[in-house]
C-alpha cells in the first residue's frame, strides 16, 4: 500500500521539501544580520561587539523598534515610558501569587503575558505608534512578572517596580529586594543586549507567523515564549546549568561525563547552532564574562569545567558553544536560580520579537507553507464496532 501511494505523489510539485526550513529565506528584515561562517552578528547596522561595548538595553530596544539609535531626548522618552509601564494589573499579580509554586517559570511567564491582553486594547488601531506602545508595555512588564513569581513561589514579599533606573537594575532590585551594585547592573544589562535579537530563530519565526494572521502582539509574544522555552532553543541555558550541577553532584569528571554522553548519542546542551558553524560571537563575549564573574564569586571550578567541556566538544565532534552555554555560569555567579535563565532570555528577546512584529505587520503576508501529505488516500469507512 505505502509503495503504491509513493507512486501517486507527484514530487515535482514539491521541489523544496525542507525539514526544519534550513536555509529558507521567508522574509526580508532590517533587524539583524548573521554570518554563520565568520561568527558575526549585527543588529540594525551595529556589530554585537560595538553594542556590547557602548549600548544600553534601552538603546537596543529603540534600535530594534526604529532601525536607528535614539538621540538623548528620544532615549530619555523611551526610558521613562518603560519605567512608567512596569507595574502589573492586580489580577496578574493575583495569578502570580496563587498559581502553583512548582510551576515552570517560563510557563507562568507565558500565561501572565497572555492575561495582560485582557487589560489592554489589543488591536484598536494599526498605527506604528500604537504598536510601539504595546511593545513598550509588554517589554516593561516581563521583568516584573518574572521577579514577582520568583518571590511569590518562595513566600517572599513581592517588590514593586521602581519608577527610575534601568531595566537591568530594576529587575535585580525586584528579584532580590536590594539595590544591585554597579557591576551586577552592568552584567545584566550586557546579557539583555546580547540576547535581544537573532534573525529568524524559532521563537521569532513563531511570533511572525502569529502576527501574519493579523493577530495581536500579546498573542505573538505568548506564542514566542512557548517556542523559546524548549531545550533546543532558549531552554538550553537552564539545561546547561543543570548539566554542570549534575557533574558536581555526581563528582564526575566533566570530560568523562561529556564523552559518555556523546558515546550514547546524546546532545550536549549549549552547543551547536543552525546558523553558526563557528563560535557564536555572543558566546565569545559571555565566555569572558563567565571567567571573570565565576572567579570573583568562588565558582571558578564551574568555569574551568565549562572550558574542559568546550575543548572536549571541539576535539570530539568539532562543535562550538552557542549563546546558552556561558550565559548559564554568568547567571549562576549572579546568584540567579537556573529555572529563571530562559525567562531572562525572554525578558531581552521580547525587544526583537516586537520589532519583528511591527516589521511583519507593516508588510504582511499570511505565513502558510505546505506539508507533503504522505498518508493514505481513499480508505473505506469502517464502523467503530468493526475496527
Ligand atoms: C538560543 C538558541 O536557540 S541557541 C541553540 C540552543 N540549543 C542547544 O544548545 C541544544 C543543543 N543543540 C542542538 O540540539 C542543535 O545543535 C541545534 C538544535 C541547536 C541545531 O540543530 P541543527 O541545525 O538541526 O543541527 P543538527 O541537530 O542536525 O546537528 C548536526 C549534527 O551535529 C550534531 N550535534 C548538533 N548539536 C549537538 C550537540 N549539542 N551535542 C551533540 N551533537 C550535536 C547532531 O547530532 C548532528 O549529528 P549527525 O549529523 O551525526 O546526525
Ligand atoms: O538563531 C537561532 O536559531 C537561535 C539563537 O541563537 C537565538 O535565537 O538567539
Amino acid at each position: 500500500m505505502a509503495e503504491s501511494l509513493k507512486k501517486e505523489i507527484d514530487l515535482s510539485q514539491y521541489p523544496h521539501i525542507n525539514k526544519g526550513l534550513e536555509g529558507i529565506v521567508a522574509f526580508s528584515s532590517t533587524k539583524s544580520f548573521i554570518d554563520g561562517q565568520e561568527g558575526k552578528l549585527i543588529y540594525a547596522g551595529y556589530t554585537i561587539d560595538t553594542l556590547a561595548e557602548n549600548a544600553t538595553f534601552e538603546e537596543v530596544c529603540f534600535l530594534l523598534w526604529n532601525d536607528r539609535l535614539p538621540n538623548q531626548s528620544e532615549l530619555d522618552d523611551l526610558t521613562s515610558k518603560l519605567q512608567g509601564e512596569r507595574a502589573l494589573p492586580e489580577s496578574v499579580l493575583n495569578y502570580l501569587q496563587n498559581t502553583s509554586k512548582n510551576a515552570e517559570p517560563m510557563a507562568v511567564l507565558r500565561t501572565a503575558v497572555s492575561i495582560l491582553s485582557d487589560f489592554h486594547e489589543v488591536d484598536a488601531d494599526t498605527s506604528k505608534e500604537f504598536r510601539l506602545n504595546k511593545a513598550i508595555s509588554i517589554t516593561a512588564k516581563i521583568p516584573t512578572i518574572i521577579a514577582a513569581f520568583d518571590r511569590a513561589r518562595n513566600d517572599k514579599n513581592i517588590v514593586e517596580p521602581l519608577s527610575d533606573h534601568s531595566t537591568a537594575y530594576n529587575f535585580l532590585y525586584m528579584l532580590n529586594d536590594e539595590e544591585p551594585g554597579e557591576q551586577a547592573e552592568k552584567t545584566m544589562d550586557l546579557c539583555l543586549i546580547l540576547h535581544a535579537e537573532h534573525g529568524m530563530n524559532a521563537s521569532t519565526f513563531t511570533n511572525r507567523a502569529i502576527c501574519s494572521t493579523e493577530s495581536d502582539m500579546y498573542s505573538s509574544v505568548t506564542g514566542a515564549i512557548g517556542a523559546l522555552k524548549g531545550p533546543l532553543h532558549g531552554g538550553a541555558n537552564q539545561a546547561v546549568m543543570n548539566m554542570l550541577l549534575d557533574i558536581e553532584e555526581q563528582g564526575d569528571d566533566p570530560v568523562d561525563y561529556i564523552e559518555n554522553r556523546l558515546a550514547n548519542k546524546e546532545k550536549i546542551m549549549g552547543f551547536g547552532h543552525r546558523v553558526y558553524k563557528t563560535m557564536d560571537p555572543r558566546a565569545r563575549i559571555l565566555r569572558g564574562m563567565s571567567e571573570q564573574l565565576s572567579k570573583e564569586t568562588g565558582h571558578e571550578t564551574l568555569y574551568e569545567w565549562s572550558e574542559a567541556i568546550l575543548n572536549t566538544m571541539k576535539e570530539k565532534i568539532g562543535i562550538d558553544p552557542n549563546v546558552d552555554f556561558f550565559s548559564a555560569t554568568v547567571y549562576y555567579s549572579m546568584g540567579i536560580k537556573p529555572d529563571l535563565y530562559t525567562c531572562i532570555f525572554a525578558m531581552s528577546r521580547v525587544s526583537g520579537w516586537t520589532g519583528h512584529y511591527i516589521e511583519q505587520a507593516e508588510n504582511n503576508r499570511l505565513i502558510r507553507p505546505r506539508a507533503l501529505y504522505t498518508g493514505e488516500k481513499d480508505l473505506d469507512w469502517v464502523p467503530v464496532e468493526d475496527r
